[in-house]
């Protein structure tokens, strides 16, 4: 953990679903964690594990049953069910406003831009839709800064004036992360952002990423299944299986030295040069009869 004053502090987050025979699942289950302004954490688990409930629960998508999420002090998590309050902390208020504050503090990329672009927009279009909603920047001023935020992701003019379907899926999620940046937000959530792109892409992307953290200061969570992105991208690490935390800490201990037989596990299930696939089903089926026996 580096020693700057946190970006970002969740305590607590629980978050169940109901069940269709009846009873509750807990998809989040007491997780805490914080990033340092300019850190990078990600999160890493199977599918299931409740990476994306974090990750919606940190933008306001879906509502905490308990727990507080703060940034920069501040708590944003008005109306949960049974949540703690951190000390100190000022309740976050509501209305518009507030929801357009709350928006700037912390955005999110999705895997797949396509959904999240409107199609009828050009990328110079969409990036004037965010500055105009959250009143950032007007008239010329809009206009230099959209220019920088393209710049910025690497989109030239070509792909300034194009849609999201002339654009290819690598540039589509730049212009993803531009919209993101527009509002200068203090945290960016990362959901699987590159997971449907080619590798080679991917590499340009999380280069892309790695550069904005360093010039903009952003704190990143990064949500992934892909235990070779994480360790290329963060400095921390949180391992979920079933809900709840089951390992974290520094990136290179967490993936070079796991204490935990389910990051064992995870680590054991890439395939890499003398891999082993019979090695992580008895694995699983240990851990399996662990779990059972708890
Ligand atoms: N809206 C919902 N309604 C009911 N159950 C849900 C809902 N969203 C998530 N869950 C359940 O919560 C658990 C965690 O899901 P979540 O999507 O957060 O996991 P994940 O680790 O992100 O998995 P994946 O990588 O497959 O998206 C799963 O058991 C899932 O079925």
């Amino acid at each position: 953990m580096t020693k700057a004053e946190p970006a970002l502090v969740v305590q607590g987050l629980c978050k169940s679903y109901p069940l269709p025979g009846g009873g509750r699942t807990a998809a989040v289950d007491d997780v805490s964690f914080s990033v340092a302004a300019g850190g990078s954490l990600g999160v890493v688990g199977e599918s299931g594990s409740g990476k994306t409930t974090v990750a919606r629960m940190l933008v306001g998508l879906v509502r905490p049953d308990a727990g507080t999420i703060a940034v920069n002090g501040r708590e944003r998590t008005p109306g949960q069910r049974g949540g703690g309050k951190l000390p100190g902390l000022s309740r976050p208020g509501g209305g518009k406003a507030a929801r357009l504050r709350r928006a700037r503090e912390i955005q999110i990329v999705f895997q797949d831009p396509y959904v999240s672009l409107d199609p009828r927009l050009t990328a110079r279009q969409c990036l004037q839709g965010a500055l105009r909603l959250h009143g950032r920047y007007e008239g010329e001023a809009a206009a230099t800064r959209v220019g920088e935020l393209l710049d910025q992701v690497g989109l030239g003019k070509r792909e300034a004036d194009a849609r999201p379907r002339g654009l290819s899926g690598g540039q589509r999620q730049r212009l993803a992360i531009a919209r993101a940046l527009a509002v200068d937000p203090q945290v960016l959530v990362l959901d699987e952002a590159v997971a449907a792109l080619d590798v080679s892409i991917q590499a340009q992307i999380l280069q892309l990423l790695a550069d904005i953290r360093r010039e903009t200061g952003v704190a990143l969570v990064f949500v992934s299944h892909d235990l070779a992105v994480v360790r290329h991208i963060t400095d921390d690490t949180l391992v979920m299986r079933r809900g709840r935390t089951v390992e974290t800490g520094p990136t290179a201990r967490v993936l070079d030295a796991p204490k935990d037989p389910y990051t064992r596990l995870l680590l054991s299930s890439v395939p890499r040069e003398g891999w082993d696939p019979a090695e992580t089903v008895r694995l699983r089926g240990e851990l399996a009869g662990a779990t059972r026996a708890d």
